[in-house]
């Protein structure tokens, strides 16, 4: 098979005589310890070099969808990845971390997804409608590091379509907001601007939304499985079985990873700032600079809001996106998973050694 990797935003390297010299590629899905990954051989299966990723003091970030990594190709078997590239954006805690190496490297395992240009951020018109949610999500999408892009789903089955979309705009300056129906097809041709060769896309929204519906509509083809009727849309359902990174007709690549719907407010304070800097910048007129902004005198907050330059409700949000946040970085849900997986790489590794 012969794969042109620049269609996957991979630059081709000079050709080496030394037919084991390392080769670019980009991850496409990730199975636990395996990974697939595209690369001038096509699609090839990959493990990790252990030297590399294991046991080192100083080692390599575990690659994640959407990365880009050098391999070692092996023709007859699993291809080895040496190095993971840097990433431009992603959607792993790591990043963001803050913390000395020691600490990221025990999180890095996060697998969620990396080098998007655009995170579209998915909510329904129907019943569900909730601005909260996208809030939230573009507090998490600013964070990333690509540039998010707002679209509300399911427009034929709301009557109120302006007044919802004047309604996130007003949340969300500066990003483009657009309704559409990949039912009637309604608004699909504004989405164009985005859809432009060698860019990828990262969907953020519940389960449900229209993710896999929409990216058929793009794509004119079903290369995802839409979920039938449901009996119940309880959180952590996932009907979507497909590639994790798929490189649509158009030219535009899409990352939907399982991870990207678990993913939660982790280190969102960032992005919180960003979409609350007029709530944020009120901090400063207060008197006290412990300010609790609730009954202390002088709180420039209350006075905003008394005068009408601060929705109350907004203050609400902005102070229960700080209360979620709060609770998500105690991780502990997450700390345990990662027990878990330490012990099955040990597994692992233990066992690839008694067979060599
Ligand atoms: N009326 C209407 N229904 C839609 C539209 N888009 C999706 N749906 C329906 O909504 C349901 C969920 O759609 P999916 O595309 O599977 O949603 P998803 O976000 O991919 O769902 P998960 O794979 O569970 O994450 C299906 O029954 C779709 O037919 C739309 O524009 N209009
Ligand atoms: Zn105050």
């Amino acid at each position: 098979m012969n794969t042109n990797i620049e269609d996957y935003g991979i630059s081709p390297i000079k050709e080496s005589s030394d037919s084991s010299a390392p080769i670019p590629g980009r991850v496409t899905a990730v199975h636990r310890e395996r990974y697939e990954v595209v690369c001038q051989h096509g699609e090839v299966g990959a493990r990790l070099k252990s030297g590399v990723y294991y046991g080192k003091a100083e080692n390599e970030l575990f690659p994640t969808v959407g990365d880009h990594v050098m391999l070692q190709y092996s023709p007859g078997g699993d291809s080895l990845i040496v190095k993971t590239g840097e990433r431009k954006s992603a959607f792993s805690r790591s990043d963001y971390s803050g913390h000395g190496a020691g600490y990221v490297k025990t999180i890095r395992e996060q697998m969620v997804a990396a080098n998007f240009d655009y995170v579209f951020i998915m909510a329904s018109l129907n019943n569900d409608f909730n601005t909260k949610r996208v809030e939230r999500y573009l507090t998490m999408a600013w964070q990333s590091g690509a540039q998010p892009v707002i679209i509300l789903t399911k427009a034929d089955l709301s009557d109120q379509v302006p007044q919802q979309v004047q309604q996130v705009r007003n949340i969300a300056i500066g990003v483009d907001v657009f309704a559409i129906s990949s039912k009637t097809g309604d608004g699909l041709i504004e989405l164009q601007s985005y859809l432009q060769p060698r860019k990828t896309i990262v969907f953020l929204g519940s389960s449900g939304v229209g993710k896999s519906s929409l990216v058929n509509a793009l794509a004119e083809e079903d290369i995802m499985k839409v979920a039938g009727i449901r009996e119940d849309d309880s959180k952590g359902r996932h009907t979507t079985t497909h590639r994790q990174l798929t490189l649509l007709n158009n030219g535009v690549m899409i990352i939907d990873t399982p991870g990207m719907r678990e993913l939660g407010l982790w280190d969102a304070d960032t992005g919180i700032s960003e979409t609350f800097s007029d709530v944020e910048s009120l901090f400063k007129l207060c008197k006290f600079s412990d300010c609790g902004h609730d009954t202390e005198p002088g709180c420039g907050v209350r006075k905003a809001i008394e005068q009408g330059e601060l929705d109350e409700n907004r203050w609400r949000r902005y102070l229960q996106l700080k209360k979620e946040n709060l609770f998500v970085t105690d991780k502990s849900a997450y700390l345990r998973e990662r027990k878990q997986w330490h012990k099955s790489i040990s597994k692992t590794l233990k066992e690839s050694k008694k067979q060599q």
